[in-house]
């Protein structure tokens, strides 16, 4: 039990450095920080509801997952080649249209819940 404890808890390290490290490196991930910090304390001056704070929490980590991802996906991309090419292009598109998805969700809801 201990052992496995401790094997969850380990495995927390890398997880913590990955978003550390995207979070130097990536301007959109600052301004998702931001955003985050500024809802956060939005929510706490409008004394949400339990239920807003769930539906905020789940959209505020929609974009951390998928910015973390793109981001991911765009650094494995690189590696792979730095020349033009379509399937790169379409994956790294792809990528993209998630966190589109994902950061419009994220606005149509905060406007749900604060208006
Ligand atoms: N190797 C490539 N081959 C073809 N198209 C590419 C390639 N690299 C990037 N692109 C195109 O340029 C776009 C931007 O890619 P890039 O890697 O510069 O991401 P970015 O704009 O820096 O994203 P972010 O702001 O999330 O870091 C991609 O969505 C894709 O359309």
């Amino acid at each position: 039990m201990v052992t496995w404890l401790a094997r969850v808890l380990r495995s927390f390290g890398p997880a913590l450095t990955g978003i550390g490290t995207a979070l130097r490196s990536q301007p959109n991930l600052q301004i998702h920080l931001a955003a985050t910090l500024a809802v956060t304390t939005l929510g706490l001056i409008q004394n949400l509801p339990t239920w807003k704070w769930g539906c905020l929490g789940l959209c505020i980590g929609l974009v951390w997952v998928a910015e973390l991802l793109n981001t991911a996906l765009e650094k494995l991309c690189d590696r792979i080649t730095l020349e033009r090419d379509e399937q790169i292009r379409q994956v790294k598109d792809m990528a993209a249209g998630a966190v589109l998805i994902a950061c419009a969700v994220a606005v149509f809801m905060a406007f749900m819940i604060f208006l």
